[in-house]
């Protein structure tokens, strides 16, 4: 969580109040300061690449704004994608195919043609996926999510590397999956394994690396020398205010430490999605109603789960602040509600708070990560704008919707006009 800066006992992000861009492009709007994703950037990519060569494969399901990933792009980082669309979007914003690697799951064909036909490298989930692979090409560079019975992360939703998840391959079979492979004519480049998404401790990722490296010399002795070792994402952040950061450095040391140790492999890769791009970015939302019930003030907004859904889908706190009242003393507590026709529709639960006003611009923190990418047009509400500041600038980085453009895929059948 970071501290912004407070002009005029207003709350200002990369140099511009955050009234102003309400004033400008109205709200729900999110703000991303370029320079602080440039930075989140820079730790990780510092604190593995000085112990071993590195590459950072950016998580872009949780931020896929071209803006965005044309930073990224510009920064030297590398893609991890789960989707066509989401190949799609790095291409267009500039990365090369060999810098994406596709970690699809429960992959379609359709998919797999068009991700062989990008040229993107494919990191195999299943036995299925690999025999219908190798009926479409067996000259394409692959690797393997393996599933290392290790899990960690915020919520039971988001742990993935837990036995018998959906993810990956069973850790009993992986040895056997890459000696398929070779028969097949494949000549396998890595191994992969994601435990899960805002985990706060550094020991799963030591379970991690010690599971893969058992792997990875088993390997070895059968005569199949991998080039990386990828331990995927799911590096945390502090959400609240009495939460620290993750020892990166120790997590680098311990991990890096051990592959050169241990294994022939020569680089590592890193996915984090959230630790990049959460707190670049704050939500900007106005206070619309005040409403007292017999036990709690409301302070109705005009974001919902539609606009941010981690609150509702996962209860994740995040951090609120007045933005036009930031130097303020908190007075009383509220809830803040959305205008989503759903009980679970409170951004906010239980929050000191100055004395909240119709009007009144609320920021919410760290909602770079799994933001807009998850937010949808639940009770026909367009998507919102999405803006880039820098240095006192504003950009527009993505328009609203319209109300016109929900239509835009519908079709009456024409017997129900009659
Ligand atoms: C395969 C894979 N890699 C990387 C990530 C990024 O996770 P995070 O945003 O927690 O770093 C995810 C999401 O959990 C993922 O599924
Ligand atoms: N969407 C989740 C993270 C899951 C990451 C995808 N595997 C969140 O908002 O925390």
């Amino acid at each position: 969580m970071r501290n912004f800066e407070c002009v005029d006992n207003e709350l200002v992000i990369g140099g511009v109040k955050a009234t102003e861009i309400v004033k400008r492009y109205g709200s729900p709007v999110y703000v991303t300061d370029e320079n602080a994703v440039r930075n989140n950037y820079h730790r990780i990519y510092q604190a593995f690449s000085k112990r071993m060569p590195t590459r950072i494969n950016y998580a872009c399901k949780s931020n896929t704004n071209l803006a965005v990933l044309r930073i990224l792009e510009q920064e030297g980082s590398c893609i991890d994608a789960v989707s066509i669309g989401e190949i799609e979007a790095c291409l267009r914003s500039g990365f090369s195919p060999d810098r994406i690697l596709y970690t699809g799951v429960n992959v379609s064909n359709a998919e797999l043609k068009a991700v062989v036909s990008k040229g993107v490298p494919i990191n195999i989930d299943s036995f299925s996926e690999l025999e219908r692979l190798s009926k479409i090409t067996t000259n394409h560079t692959i690797s393997f999510r393996v599933n290392p019975e290790v899990g960690s992360g915020h919520h039971d939703k988001v742990i993935t590397g837990k036995r018998s998840t959906k993810f990956g391959i069973p850790k009993h079979q992986i040895i056997d999956a890459y000696k398929r492979a070779v028969e097949l004519g494949f000549k396998p480049s890595g191994i992969h394994a994601h435990i899960g998404s805002g985990g706060q401790k550094v020991e799963p990722f030591i379970e991690l690396i010690d599971e893969l490296i058992k792997i990875v010399q088993e390997l070895e002795t059968i005569g199949i020398d991998l080039r990386f070792i990828d331990i995927g994402g799911g590096i945390g952040i502090p959400y609240r205010l009495d939460e620290v950061e993750m020892d990166l450095d120790k997590m680098a040391e311990e991990i890096t430490s051990r592959i050169k140790s241990k294994t022939k492999v020569k680089e590592i890769i890193i996915e984090p999605g959230r630790y990049i791009i959460a707190d670049s970015t704050i939500l900007l939302a106005t206070v619309v109603d005040i409403k007292e019930t017999p036990d709690k003030m409301y302070a109705g907004i005009d974001a919902g789960f539609n606009t941010l859904i981690r609150p509702a889908m996962y209860d994740s706190y995040h951090h609120v602040a007045v933005a036009n009242k930031f130097g303020d003393k908190a007075e009383e507590t509220y809830s803040l509600g959305g205008p989503i026709c759903e009980t679970g529709d409170v951004m906010a639960k239980d929050r000191e708070l100055p004395k909240v006003e119709e009007g009144d611009i609320i920021a919410v923190y760290d909602a770079g990560a799994y933001g807009f990418t998850m937010a949808s047009n639940y009770n026909m509400r367009p998507l919102p704008r999405e803006v880039l500041v820098k240095d006192g600038e504003v950009t527009l980085i993505r328009e609203s919707e319209t109300i016109e453009e929900l239509f835009r895929h519908q079709r009456i059948p024409s017997r129900l006009m009659l």
